[in-house]
């Protein structure tokens, strides 16, 4: 072999040992050119998106929070959880400088040189709630996911302070505490409409008992209609407030085999109901199925605070909606359970709640 002819870095073996084992992550690997996409990132036929299954006509609902305590809010909110699972909201509250600046944070952290961001990964984090890694789950996935994240459960804001990487910490914890209202008042609404007319300290902590917040960083892919930047998956959590960029490509599940796109809108936030909230409301909520697309020209981010219930709770349908003599569909389930049994597999669509079902 000519020894001056370098095997291209797309059919090198050593891909995954350089993204995921030595944690350079895919934004590493964008960056040294590549042309082609590794073989390791090429997803099965049917898990791509094409032209010919996406519903351009259709789109999630847009609903304006100016005047939130009127009821008709309250019901937009409702119905869309019902049949979408997925809204967005504008006119929120949560301060348009909030939003920019988590999103500078985004890129900060993700534009660190690779030691730093390593710094976080699980061998080396100073703590098992900050976690820098890519694509899902690359132990059980057979190809892997185009997108780099940073994922940080709060534990209180001391440990996060001390913890949390410096690029973006004062700006995460912003954004989290500017969207304590939203959470709340959507979380409310939701609750009258399944008869729960009170959030005692109980039905706090399974609603919002506990909170993630993951950056995710999607750089650019050379070949993006063959791979995925997240495959097809549910969150596991009660309710998803997703900030995104203004570039675009999550997709919700529509009809059959079709996808709706959520086109960005600028201050706005996507609101999703999780596989908690599925459960807490005996399948009245819905958690639909979503996916993001790689993009072939542009590094796009997003920032989802996943609103949980504690890791200790017992989750399972509320007595007040099966006080009517309804069936329940799902079991009492520990929550860490539930979400550990997520972890442990590549996304698989709406799989995950099967655990819980009765
Ligand atoms: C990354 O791409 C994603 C992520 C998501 C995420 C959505 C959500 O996170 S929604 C809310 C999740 N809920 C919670 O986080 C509740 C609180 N958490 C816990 O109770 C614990 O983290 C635990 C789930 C019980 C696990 O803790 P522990 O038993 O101490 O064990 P660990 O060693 O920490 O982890 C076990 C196993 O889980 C995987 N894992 C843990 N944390 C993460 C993380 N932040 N991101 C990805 N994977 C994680 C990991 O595989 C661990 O296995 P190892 O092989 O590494 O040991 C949605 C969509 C996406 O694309
Ligand atoms: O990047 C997005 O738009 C969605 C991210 C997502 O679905 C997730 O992190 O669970
Ligand atoms: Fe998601």
């Amino acid at each position: 072999m000519d020894p001056t002819v370098s095997t291209p870095i797309s059919e090198s073996s050593n891909i995954t040992d350089l993204v995921v084992t030595n944690r350079n992550g895919v934004k590493g690997l964008s960056e040294m050119g590549l042309k082609t996409l590794p073989k390791q990132y090429i997803q099965p036929v049917e898990e791509r998106i094409t032209v010919s299954n996406i519903l351009p006509q259709e789109s999630i609902p847009i609903i304006d929070m100016s005047n939130w305590d009127e009821p008709k809010v309250s019901e937009s909110i409702c119905d869309a959880a019902e049949k979408w699972g997925f809204f967005q909201i504008i006119n929120h509250g949560v301060p348009i400088e909030v939003l920019e600046n988590v999103k500078d944070a985004t890129h900060r952290f993700f534009n660190l040189p690779a030691e730093e961001k390593r710094k976080f990964s699980k061998e080396n984090s100073p703590s098992n709630s900050v976690r820098f890694g890519t694509s899902f789950s690359p132990e059980a996935e057979k190809a892997l996911e185009w997108k780099d994240y940073l994922s940080m459960f709060y534990v209180s804001e001391d440990e996060a302070s001390a913890l949390w990487p410096s690029a973006c910490k004062d700006q995460v914890l912003e954004y989290m505490k500017g969207s304590e209202p939203v959470i709340q008042r959507l979380l409310e609404a939701l609750m009258k409409r399944i008869n729960v007319k009170e959030i005692d300290e109980t039905k706090k902590s399974l609603l919002m008992g506990s909170k993630r917040i993951n950056l995710n960083y999607y750089p650019i892919c050379p070949n993006p209609e063959l791979t995925v930047g997240i495959g097809r998956h549910s969150d596991v959590s009660t309710l998803t407030i997703l900030l995104q960029d203004d570039i675009g490509g999550l997709y919700v599940r529509g009809n059959n085999d079709s996808w709706v796109h959520v086109p960005p809108i600028s201050s706005s936030l996507v609101i999703n109901v999780g596989d908690a909230l599925q459960i807490m409301s005996n399948g009245r909520y819905k958690s639909i199925e979503h996916r993001v697309v790689a993009n072939g020209s542009k590094n796009r981010i997003s920032v989802p605070i996943f609103v949980n219930p504690r890791p200790d709770d017992m989750i399972g349908p509320f007595p007040e909606v099966l006080v009517g003599g309804e069936k329940a569909l799902y079991k009492q389930i520990l929550y860490s359970n539930y979400v550990r049994h997520f972890y442990k597999k590549a996304h698989d669509g709406k799989k995950t709640i099967e655990f819980a079902k009765i």
